[in-house]
């Protein structure tokens, strides 16, 4: 019998009720959206082949599964609804989320074609799918490869890992904070780009940077991909909501304006080996692309990374 899309009932990690298109298939049900591009599937890993997740009822009782599911479809909705594209390569990718992968893994990725997320050790993070901000950091890596691919370490790799971390805001649309609801242990979120400061990273047992002049320049994770991407997590910050930053005051512009102009320069501008004063120039040019040469937008790009001493 053929397949057909069906809408399905689930409770995510935190016993959150929610709702979603899913697919009807051999008198069972599977975690298998056919609405959105070339799908959205959910697949359970400790089935070992990365089998579907399938219920006998409509209502689904995998956590992990219910939250990497809806957030995908979250994710792809705001790509679309946002910027027309569709899916991560603009042309309807089909979007995989693999969950319960590892082992008490305390992580969350995206491995070049799919997402895959950790149960977490319950110490340091609870299941790491339950995060909305997380799956669109990993799915945001997904339109960094098919867009400017930016090298993965030193000043290019913080800058994906910045990417990630703006859209991952953005989808998650509530605050700055990246991680917030998957904390096991106390503390305020992974990272903040509000004030990246308010977090120390671990490796370095340092405050995450929020100027240039505080960047890392060891060899750690890749040179600091994870580390320096707060220093323009900072800027886009202060772009969307302004502030006075080490003397240097900003007039934000607000959401909408700052994912256009950062998609833009993403999209139209960075190159796989663009570095932080290149990430200036490219929202400058896209914000007077969008907005005008002598806009509100232009100026509180200029400033913002004036303010974490980026030239
Ligand atoms: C190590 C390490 C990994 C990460 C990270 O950003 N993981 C992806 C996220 F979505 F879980 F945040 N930060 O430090
Ligand atoms: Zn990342």
């Amino acid at each position: 019998n053929t397949a057909h899309d069906v809408t399905a009932f689930g409770t995510g990690v935190f016993g959150d009720r929610k709702m979603f298109e899913a697919q009807a298939y051999e008198g069972k049900f599977r975690l298998f959206d056919v609405t959105r591009g070339d799908g959205v599937v959910t697949y359970d890993n400790t089935t070992g082949t990365n089998l579907d997740v399938f219920s006998i009822n409509k209502m689904f009782k995998d956590g992990s599964a219910v939250d990497a599911h809806a957030n995908a479809q979250k994710t792809y909705d705001y790509y679309q609804d946002t910027f027309g594209r569709d899916s991560v390569d603009d042309n309807g990718q089909i979007l995989i989320s693999a969950v319960h992968v590892g082992n008490n893994w305390n992580n969350a990725s995206w491995n070049g074609r799919q997402m895959s997320y950790g149960d977490g050790d319950g110490l340091r993070f609870h299941p790491l799918a339950a995060g909305l901000d997380v799956a669109a950091h990993e799915m945001s890596h997904g339109v960094v490869q098919h867009t400017a691919n930016l090298i993965y370490r030193g000043e290019s790799g913080a800058l994906n890992e910045s990417f990630a971390d703006i859209f991952g805001a953005m989808v998650d649309r509530d605050d700055w904070l990246i991680g917030e609801n998957i904390m096991a242990d106390g503390t305020l979120a992974l990272r903040s780009m509000e004030d990246p400061t308010d977090l120390i990273e671990r490796r370095t047992e340092a405050p995450y940077p929020d100027h240039w002049s505080k960047r890392y320049t060891g060899t750690l994770d890749n040179g600091g991909v994870h580390i320096n991407s707060s220093i323009n997590n900072k800027a886009a910050y202060l772009i969307s909501e302004g502030g006075e930053h080490f003397d240097v005051a900003v007039n934000g512009i607000g959401r909408d304006k700052t994912e256009q102009i950062y998609y833009r320069a993403l999209s139209l501008y960075l190159t796989r080996s663009s570095d932080f004063s290149m990430m200036r120039e490219a929202a400058i040019q896209a914000a007077g692309d969008l907005y005008g040469s002598d806009s509100d937008a232009v100026a509180a790009v200029e400033q913002a990374y004036s303010a974490v001493g980026v030239y």
